[in-house]
């Protein structure tokens, strides 16, 4: 099974290349070969590498700079993220598009399901949104993975940057009242790889659609913050007192969710997998980052 991925050095795609090896083939495609942006590169690219599945990965992801340049956010997330849906489609190949919980507004008191309707409130969220919709549109063998608070030992994520600052700080002030489901990007690989294995198996009758998948557990970005400091500490790496703040005491340019839990039971029954603990794969990730670092 060859999957071709979108983006080269993304936390989500490193880490399918990671944990497909032995079983599926990845091909990852970056800039400037396909560039979301440029939408005439994108059915070339996706023709030239052979896929039997599309894994849409790539993103723009830096949510507060997207408020200030929505017309790029839209570009890449929902007009790219549309063309690449229909050049599957014409390659007659199903894609997973993954998406986000900011396309909740965070005002419901439980976890968000798939009927929820969602509201967003950020540009970024809107941008990932309509590319939900113009995925769907452009192909109708798809699944729309959302999932949320996504950390790995690549590129840029929370932890890291939690990690970055007790180098220096000994005190760091962090939001205790927006609440979700930290994602290790190892394990959406691996819903990722649930996904192919099922439709392998149901090829005749593949389950599509929308699906939320995060890991198990909840927290907030303070008691993130407090667990990777902590494993750290006890592993020998830096650490940093944790002060728990409200989110009028840190503004940001974009407005986040307060709730950005996902219910996953849909993708459990669907696709036979569920996350681990999210303190579990953070242990994981925090002592891989600190032997990297010696
Ligand atoms: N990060 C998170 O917390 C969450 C992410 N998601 C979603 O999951 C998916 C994967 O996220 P994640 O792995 O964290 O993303 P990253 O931010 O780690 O990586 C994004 C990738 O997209 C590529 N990219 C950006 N713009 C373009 C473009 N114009 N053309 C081609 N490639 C481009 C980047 O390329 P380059 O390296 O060249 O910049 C990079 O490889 C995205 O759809 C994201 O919206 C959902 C929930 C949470
Ligand atoms: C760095 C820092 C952030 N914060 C707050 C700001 C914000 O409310 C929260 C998270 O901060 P970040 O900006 O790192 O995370 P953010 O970029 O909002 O993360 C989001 O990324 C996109 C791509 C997604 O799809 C989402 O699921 C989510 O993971 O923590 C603090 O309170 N203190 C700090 O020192």
């Amino acid at each position: 099974m060859r999957l071709v991925v979108t983006g080269r050095e993304g936390q989500v795609v490193r880490s399918l290349m990671e944990r497909a090896k032995g079983r599926a083939e990845v091909v990852a495609l970056g800039r400037p070969a396909l560039d979301l942006a440029r939408p005439e590169t994108i059915a070339p690219a996706l023709a030239d590498a052979r896929p039997d599945i599309v894994v849409s990965a790539a993103a723009y992801t830096a949510v507060d700079q997207a408020e200030d340049e929505p017309e790029r956010a839209f570009a890449v997330n929902a007009t790219g993220a549309g063309a690449v849906a229909e050049a599957a489609a014409r390659l007659g190949v199903p894609v997973i598009h993954l998406s986000t919980d900011y396309v909740f507004d965070g005002t419901k008191e439980h976890p968000y399901s798939e009927e929820d309707a969602p509201a967003p409130r950020s540009v970024y969220g809107a941008s990932k949104l309509a590319g939900e919709e113009a995925v769907a549109a452009a192909n109708p063998d798809h699944v729309i993975l959302r999932t949320a608070w996504v950390y790995s030992p690549f590129g840029k994520n929370f932890v890291k940057t939690m990690l970055a600052l007790a180098q220096t700080r000994d005190h760091l002030r962090v939001v205790d009242d927006q609440h979700g489901n930290p994602s290790a990007a190892h394990d959406i690989a691996e819903a990722v790889l649930a996904i192919v294995e099922t439709w392998r198996r149901r090829a005749e009758r593949r389950p599509r659609g929308v699906y939320h998948f995060a890991g198990s557990g909840e927290t907030s970005w303070c008691g993130l913050a407090r667990h990777a400091l902590a494993v750290s500490r006890a592993a020998g790496g830096p650490h940093a007192e944790v002060e728990a703040i409200t989110t009028a005491e840190y503004p940001t340019r974009a407005a986040r969710p307060r709730n950005s839990r996902l219910d996953c039971r849909r993708f459990r029954a669907d696709f036979g997998y569920l996350a681990p603990e999210w303190q579990t794969s953070l242990e994981a990730v925090v002592k891989r980052l600190l032997a990297e670092v010696v």
